[in-house]
Order: structure tokens, then C-alpha cells, then sequence
């Protein structure tokens, strides 16, 4: 393209031409009135607007899953986009008084970033997708986070760079976790728990926070002190009445030779902490998968439902990376046995749930193993990626962002298998006397037909 020589800028026209073409919304939505209104005439497509607007009061009340999860992002992206911060003169504003701007300097204009996309899946998160001007790089951006969080009343504001001339700036308007979230209390029959839906915590919209424990494995990821711990231990207590049955079995390797210490006595000794008992435990727990994958061949059953006779077979892995990485004696066998346990563990009911700092490839090159993921606070902007999947923190999993104080223990975020939004989410912290509580109630149900293999 040739370069502009005029020192004249576009005409207004044109100017307002090109806005409707990046912004067809307006165009579709104008013209599809005009058109229902000269058609149809003014009375008819009031109650057109009308009946739609009743249709949405309907869904709203009637089915809030599917319309928190459709509408409402949508309908919030809208509003904010067009009527808030991210909107025509708001916007200039903002990146006027944060120098975000430059300026042309022959033709004596100033150039603004532009906001291509405001997508809200989360009443908490915005991702603004923004078109960087000419001669700015994220760079300038990520100076002034601080301020543009403040200005914008934000709790946070993080920017991630997207391919060349455009950055995601993701605005976390306020924190839905103020509070500590008790621990789940502990359902009375095995009948009241769905082992494909165990509860954690909360979301951020207030609405449980359910994770699977059978079907699948997970990994979830957080830096030291992120409350790792308090996943598991809320796992355990909403499944508590199974593993007081038999129906769930608990393996426990505890490499930290702390954490689980407190829940050893639910697990019928099917507990290590030292590197090379944690091997020896692995090895059992491959075992017997593969007993049950010939008792299952014999009774020619391809799946079966959690039982007594083929119970859910759960193994903790705690601090992951210190039993395939940081110890090369086990690493190389310990990794093999779990690469073989969770590939063919799930028909079995063998479930893995790993928890780990450092989530990179270097660290646990079986990552891609884990279908369910979990992503507390990290220390590295990269790392939610990592445990999330591609351009999760750019759709607004800023894990890396939680402050590292007591107060976000538990805080982080899951992304929705169907929308691939992230969903801000908060564990419920299970205190030393839940864990007793817990403990007790397992021992004192069990009917002492559950076989140890100690
Ligand atoms: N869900 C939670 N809600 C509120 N506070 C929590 C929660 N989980 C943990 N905490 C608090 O945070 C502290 C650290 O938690 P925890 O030891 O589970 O972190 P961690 O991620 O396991 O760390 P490390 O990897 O170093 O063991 C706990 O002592 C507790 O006080």
C-alpha cells in the first residue's frame, strides 16, 4: 500500500462508514427495525421488542444455568462494551489521562487504541480485546495496570499479549470471594452423592463448585500455599459415606510426609509419604487395576457402576512433581506406572487426583494424561495455560494475578468443558477438626468388612 502523503485526515462520512462495518451489530440491528417497522408498521414491532424482552424476563427466571451461561454473558459483554468504561468517549478518556495514546505527528492527530471485543463471562472478568495504535506495544499497557485498575474500579487489571498489534487486557472488577467457605458437610447415605459431581466449594456466581472424581483424572495446580490441600480434603468429606462403604478407596501418597498424615487412618493403610513407599503404593494401585480388568474381562462387563465389588479406586498423588522430577531414582518408574494407571485406569474406576506447584512439561511430562484440570494461584503468568489449556488467561484466568496472602487460599478457576469460559472458584477449607470429624465418621461406619491390603 502506497504511503499517505496528505496531511488531511478521512472525512467523517468515511470515518462512520468504516465504524459500521467494524461494528455490524449496530447495522444489523438499526436496519432490522427500520425494515420491521415499515413493514410491520411502529405498533407490531413494539410488541416484537416487547415479546422479546418478556421471552428474555422468562428465561432469566425460569432457567438460570442455561441463561447464566448463554444470556447473560452476551447481554453483560453489550452493556459494557457500549454503555461502560470500554465505550466512545469513556474509553479516549481513560487512555488520554493514562498516556496510552500517540500522536501523529504531521498530520497532527492523536491515535487510540481501539477496542475490537469486550467479551464477560464471568460477572467478575471482562477480557477487552484491544487493537494496539501505531507505535505502542503491550509494554505501555503493562506499565500502567495500577492506575487503569483504579480508574476503572477494578480489583485488577492484567494484560496478555495476543499476536502482533493487539493485547487482551483482563479486568477483574471486583473479588466474589470475600468470605472462607465452610467445609461441605458430610452427606449421610452413599445414595446422596454423585461421584460425577463432588462438591468443592462455591463459583463465583454462588452456585456449587462440583468436580468429578470418576470418568476422569485431575490435576490441580497452585503455588505453595494456595490451598491445594483443601481440594482434596473437600473431596473427602463430600464422599465421605462411600468411603465409609467401601464404595470409594482412598490411596494416599503424601511425599510431604504432613498433609495427609491427619487422613491416614481412612485409607486402611493404603498411605506412603517416603519417595520409595510411594513407588511401592503406585505399583499396588497398577495392580490392581489390572485384577480388576481381568475380574472384568471374566464377568464380560466393558464398565461398571462404583459397588462394593468394584469399588472407585482413588489415588492422591500430593506434591506430584517431587515423586516424577525432583527424585531421578523413582522419577523414571513412578512415571511409567502412572502414565499406564491413567490410560486405562478410568473403565476400571482407578482415578488419579494430582496436585503440583510447577506445572510445566519439564516437571510432569504426563500432563496431557489429566483430563480435568484445576488451577489455584501461580507464580507465572504462563503456568494457567499450562493447567488450563491454550488461551485460557487470555479468556481471563488470571491465576497469576491472586495475591499470594492467606486470605486467597482456595481461589482459583476451572474452565467450562462446553464454553471453554473460566469460572472463578473458591474451595471450601476443611479445619483440623473437620478432618477429625471426618475421620471418625468413616471409622466408626465402616463395618469392618473392607479388606486392607496392608
Ligand atoms: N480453601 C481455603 N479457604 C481459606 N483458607 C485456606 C483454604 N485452603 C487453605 N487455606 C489456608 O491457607 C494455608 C495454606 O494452605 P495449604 O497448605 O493447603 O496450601 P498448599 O497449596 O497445599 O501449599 P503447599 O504446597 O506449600 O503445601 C492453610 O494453612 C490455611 O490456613
Amino acid at each position: 500500500m502506497s504511503k499517505s502523503t496528505s496531511k488531511r485526515t478521512k472525512g467523517a462520512e468515511f470515518r462512520a462508514a468504516i465504524w459500521l462495518a467494524r461494528n455490524p451489530e449496530w447495522l444489523l440491528g438499526t436496519s432490522a427495525i427500520t425494515a420491521s417497522a415499515c413493514t410491520l408498521g411502529p405498533t407490531t414491532t413494539g410488541y416484537v421488542l416487547g415479546g422479546a424482552t418478556a421471552a428474555t424476563g422468562i428465561w432469566y427466571r425460569g432457567h438460570p444455568d442455561s441463561f447464566d451461561t448463554v444470556a447473560a454473558p452476551a447481554l453483560r459483554a453489550f452493556s459494557r462494551r457500549w454503555f461502560g468504561t470500554y465505550a466512545g468517549r469513556h474509553w479516549r478518556d481513560l487512555m488520554d489521562v493514562h498516556k496510552l495514546t500517540t500522536e501523529h505527528r504531521r498530520k497532527q492527530y492523536t491515535m487510540y487504541p481501539r477496542v475490537v471485543r469486550v467479551r464477560s463471562y464471568s460477572p467478575s472478568i471482562d477480557t477487552v480485546l484491544v487493537k494496539l495504535a501505531a507505535g505502542q506495544s503491550p509494554r505501555h499497557f503493562e506499565k500502567q495496570t495500577e492506575e487503569l485498575a483504579h480508574a476503572m474500579k477494578a480489583e485488577r487489571v492484567a494484560v496478555e499479549p495476543l499476536k502482533p498489534g493487539y493485547v487482551a487486557l483482563i479486568v477483574q472488577r471486583d473479588e466474589p470471594f470475600t468470605h472462607v467457605i465452610p467445609a461441605p458437610d458430610m452427606p449421610e447415605n452413599a445414595e446422596d452423592v454423585d461421584l460425577r459431581a463432588v462438591l468443592l466449594g462455591e463459583d463465583e456466581f454462588g452456585g456449587d463448585w462440583t468436580e468429578p472424581v470418576i470418568g476422569t483424572h485431575t490435576l490441580s495446580a497452585g503455588a505453595t500455599g494456595s490451598g491445594k490441600n483443601s481440594l482434596a480434603f473437600a473431596k473427602l468429606r463430600s464422599m465421605a459415606p462411600l468411603i465409609r462403604d467401601g464404595i470409594v478407596r482412598v490411596w494416599i501418597c503424601d511425599p510431604k510426609y504432613l498433609e495427609f498424615a491427619a487422613v491416614k487412618a481412612i485409607t486402611e493403610n493404603r498411605y506412603a509419604d517416603d519417595a520409595g513407599e510411594c513407588l511401592e503404593l503406585i505399583e499396588a494401585w497398577v495392580a490392581d487395576m489390572e485384577r480388576t480388568q481381568k475380574r472384568m474381562q471374566r464377568a464380560g462387563v466393558r464398565s461398571v457402576e462404583p459397588s462394593r465389588e468394584y469399588p472407585v479406586n482413588l489415588l492422591i498423588v500430593d506434591e506430584i512433581g517431587s515423586l516424577v522430577a525432583y527424585r531421578p531414582e523413582y522419577a523414571r518408574q513412578i512415571t511409567g506406572l502412572l502414565a499406564r494407571g491413567t490410560s486405562m485406569g478410568r473403565a476400571t474406576g482407578h482415578v488419579l487426583d494430582a496436585y503440583i506447584q510447577e506445572p510445566s512439561k519439564d516437571v510432569l511430562d504426563i500432563r496431557d494424561l489429566f483430563p480435568n484440570r484445576i488451577c489455584l494461584r501461580t507464580t507465572s503468568p504462563t503456568h494457567p495455560d499450562m493447567v488450563l489449556g491454550e488461551d485460557a488467561r487470555a479468556r481471563g484466568a488470571i491465576a497469576d494475578q491472586i495475591p499470594a496472602i492467606p486470605e486467597t487460599a482456595g481461589i482459583g478457576y476451572r474452565i467450562d468443558a462446553r464454553s471453554r469460559a473460566p469460572r472463578r472458584v473458591r474451595a471450601a477449607y476443611t479445619t483440623d477438626e473437620n478432618v477429625r470429624e471426618l475421620v471418625e465418621f468413616v471409622r466408626d461406619g465402616q463395618t469392618g468388612s473392607i479388606r486392607s491390603i496392608a
